[in-house]
């Protein structure tokens, strides 16, 4: 990668952007308003909300601030747990279109894989996406197993997972396992929700490359080709969280990097969550 808005290109032939804006926890209004905007002059063209996160109208109010042509972005959004099941979804997919003023949706996700509801949800899913008002369905959460039930019968299968990872878990294994599925993974909390910028090793190689701490944790998810939605409200933060293509971390780097593994998560755990 070598540009801001270089993308991968996903197993259905779309174009995903390596490097997505998130706004988990970013306040509709005023503060999601300017923080999309401002992403969007940085150079981010990818989006990642969803209907927990209670911000898409104003992500559709930054958007259309902004000035930029809807076909130069990417948006995702996520399907939330209590509306899953086949025609609650179809319903919740119409409102998020609603808040997000969109006529199609590049990706929609399964916010978490909630038992015994995820498989008529998918379906719901295939529908809008053979409908063509999903460009790319995918689903987030999921471990290994989550995704082998899914996809025992399934017509079309995801075409990303979005997970926790970060240097502290690396997700050795289902990363191996979606790279054989030609599923894209995509890194959520890459900066371990900020608590990995003070880490000695991180400090180290930043300072080696005159970069910052985020800005090499970005830089070794684009190298080991994984997809990274860092967020922030901070102008500058949210500018140099773009400025990653100017170096490249060497191979030694990384596997320090990797190293760092300790399957730890700040979030929640997929087999044991309750929302
Ligand atoms: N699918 C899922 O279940 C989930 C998806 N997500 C998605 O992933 C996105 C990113 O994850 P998130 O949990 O927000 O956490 P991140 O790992 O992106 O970290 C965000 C935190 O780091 C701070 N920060 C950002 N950039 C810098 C920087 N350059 N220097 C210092 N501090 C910095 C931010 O502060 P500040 O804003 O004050 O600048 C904020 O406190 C979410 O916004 C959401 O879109 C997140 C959680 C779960
Ligand atoms: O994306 C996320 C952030 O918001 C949700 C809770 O409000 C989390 O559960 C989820 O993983």
């Amino acid at each position: 990668m070598k540009h801001v808005q270089d993308t991968t290109t996903l197993y259905n032939g779309v174009k995903m952007p390596w490097l997505g804006f998130g706004v988990f926890k970013v306040k509709d209004g005023e503060e999601v308003v300017e923080a999309v905007k401002t992403a969007i002059q940085a150079g981010y063209r990818s989006i990642d909300t969803a209907k927990a996160y209670n911000n898409e109208t104003g992500v559709a109010q930054g958007i259309r601030e902004s000035g930029i042509a809807r076909e130069d972005l990417f948006i995702t959004t996520k399907v939330w747990n209590g509306d899953q099941g086949y025609e609650s979804t179809l319903a919740a997919f119409e409102a998020s279109m609603e808040r997000l003023d969109l006529d199609y949706l590049d990706l929609y996700l399964i916010h978490w894989p909630v038992k015994g509801k995820y498989k008529n949800t998918w379906r719901a899913l295939e529908k809008l996406h053979k409908e063509g008002r999903i460009r790319a369905i995918g689903v987030s959460n999921f471990q290994i197993h989550h995704l082998e039930d899914l996809m025992t019968d399934s017509t079309i299968k995801p075409a990303v997972n979005q997970v926790e990872l970060h240097p502290l878990l690396t997700q050795k294994e289902l990363r191996e396992y979606c790279s054989k599925h030609q599923i894209q993974i995509e890194a959520w909390s890459p900066l371990g929700q900020g608590h990995l910028l003070e880490h000695p090793l991180l400090q180290d190689i930043a300072a080696k490359y005159s970069k910052s701490p985020a800005q090499v944790i970005l830089r070794w998810d684009l190298q080991n080709g994984i997809v990274t939605i860092p967020k922030s409200v901070t102008p500058q933060r949210i500018r140099d969280n773009a400025d990653l293509f100017d170096f490249e971390l060497t191979m030694e780097d990384i596997e320090r990097i990797n190293q760092l593994n300790e399957n730890k998560r700040f979030g929640s755990d997929p087999d044991n969550f309750n929302f």
